[in-house]
């Protein structure tokens, strides 16, 4: 009998009590193990391309906390690289790239992406035989509007400013490149799924900075189209939808995109969220900051998510990523937490 995995049961709209849990971010630089591995890497990018220490890190958090699931350790800003635009990760200045522009963006080839990224799937392969039977594997990949913010600006911003203002003078290139990125992400989730993941998340960390007929426009419809391309391909594929910030463009976000869960920031307040827990399974949404407070803060937070949403489809999850301030011993406390053994 193959296994099932909690998260799977939610992904399909079941309820398991305690509710299944992970973390976004859930490998990185809170983990004195995952700085020491980061070190043997050189660069960021060689740790992702690398599936021998790819594999450990993802598997860090696992061996500590028993999570319900394990991400598979990459970034978001590999498809960029595998499109060539020059990808850096320079400690203590985020990501950088080359700036693209109209003539580069109309030029962009597809070929080679899936080649350029075989380590990924290759780290997949091997996650999928090393993980405990029990614990899902989650793949995952940029939304199209949050790569494109970083592949305008060539840097990260504090509201995505260059990428708004190109969506105002250069609309049809900005939705070219949207359109194209949906197509490679879209066959990325699909090489992914095929490798080993139980299911997929894409992340639109920058849906918050879109006003209500841009978020239709670059939010909901690319991922929508990503989404119909994976389940054309892959019926069964199990999708987590996060779009950051979105708000009340979250209300109908999980049937505009064909998404079977979707994940809260915890701006989005319960009685909200709860509403959207109607319709299918939410993942969320406890603030980061209370991670690194810990004692009460931390408690107190935990204890309003079970308590409102816990009695349906639920995959507990912070809000945004684990940040490295985060205390260990905090995540240690949470996960009894969420398990009701503390
Ligand atoms: C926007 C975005 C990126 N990457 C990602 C997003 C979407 C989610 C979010 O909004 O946080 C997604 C991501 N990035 C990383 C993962 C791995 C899996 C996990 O444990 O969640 C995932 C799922 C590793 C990483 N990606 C990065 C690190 C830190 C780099 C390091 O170790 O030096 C890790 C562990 C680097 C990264 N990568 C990115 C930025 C802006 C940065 C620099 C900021 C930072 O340092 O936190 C782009």
């Amino acid at each position: 009998m193959p296994v099932k995995r909690k998260i799977v049961d939610v992904l399909e709209g079941k309820t398991v009590t305690p509710p299944p849990l992970w973390l976004m971010r859930q490998a990185g630089r809170y983990l004195p193990e995952y700085r020491a591995t980061r070190q043997k890497a050189g660069g960021f990018l060689d740790l992702c391309y690398t599936p021998d220490l790819a594999v450990e890190v993802t598997l860090q958090p696992i061996r500590r906390y028993s999570f319900d699931a394990a991400i598979l350790f990459s970034d978001i800003l590999v498809i960029p690289d595998a499109l060539d635009r020059n990808v850096r990760f320079t400690p203590g200045e985020g990501p950088q790239m080359d700036p693209i522009d109209e003539a580069s963006i109309y030029s962009l080839k597809a070929d080679g992406t899936l080649a350029h990224l075989s380590p990924v799937l290759e780290t997949v392969k091997r996650l999928r035989q090393e993980l405990p039977s029990e614990t899902a594997l989650l793949g995952f990949c940029g939304a199209p509007w949050t790569v494109a913010t970083y592949m305008i600006a060539g840097h990260g911003t504090p509201d995505q400013a260059p990428a708004r203002l190109f969506g105002y003078r250069n609309r049809q290139a900005l939705e070219h490149l949207l359109a194209f990125l949906a197509e490679i992400s879209a066959e990325y989730l699909i090489a992914q799924i095929d490798a080993g993941a139980d299911a997929v998340q894409i992340f639109d960390s920058w849906a918050g900075v879109l006003g209500e007929a841009e978020f239709e426009a670059f939010a909901v419809k690319p991922v929508a189209r990503m989404i119909e391309i994976v389940r054309s391909k892959r019926p069964n594929a199990r999708i987590i939808a996060f779009a950051k910030g979105a708000g009340m463009n979250l209300r109908q976000y999980r049937q505009k995109t064909g998404a079977d869960a979707i994940g809260l920031d915890w701006s989005v307040p319960l009685s909200f969220a709860a509403e959207l827990q109607k319709d299918g399974p939410v993942q969320g949404n406890l603030d980061p900051m209370r991670v690194v407070a810990g004692g009460q803060s931390l408690e107190d937070g935990i204890d309003a998510i079970l308590q409102v949403l816990g009695n349906g489809p639920l995959i507990f999850n912070l809000g945004h990523g684990i940040t490295p301030e985060a205390d260990p011993d905090n995540v240690a406390k949470l996960v009894n937490r969420v398990r009701g053994l503390g």
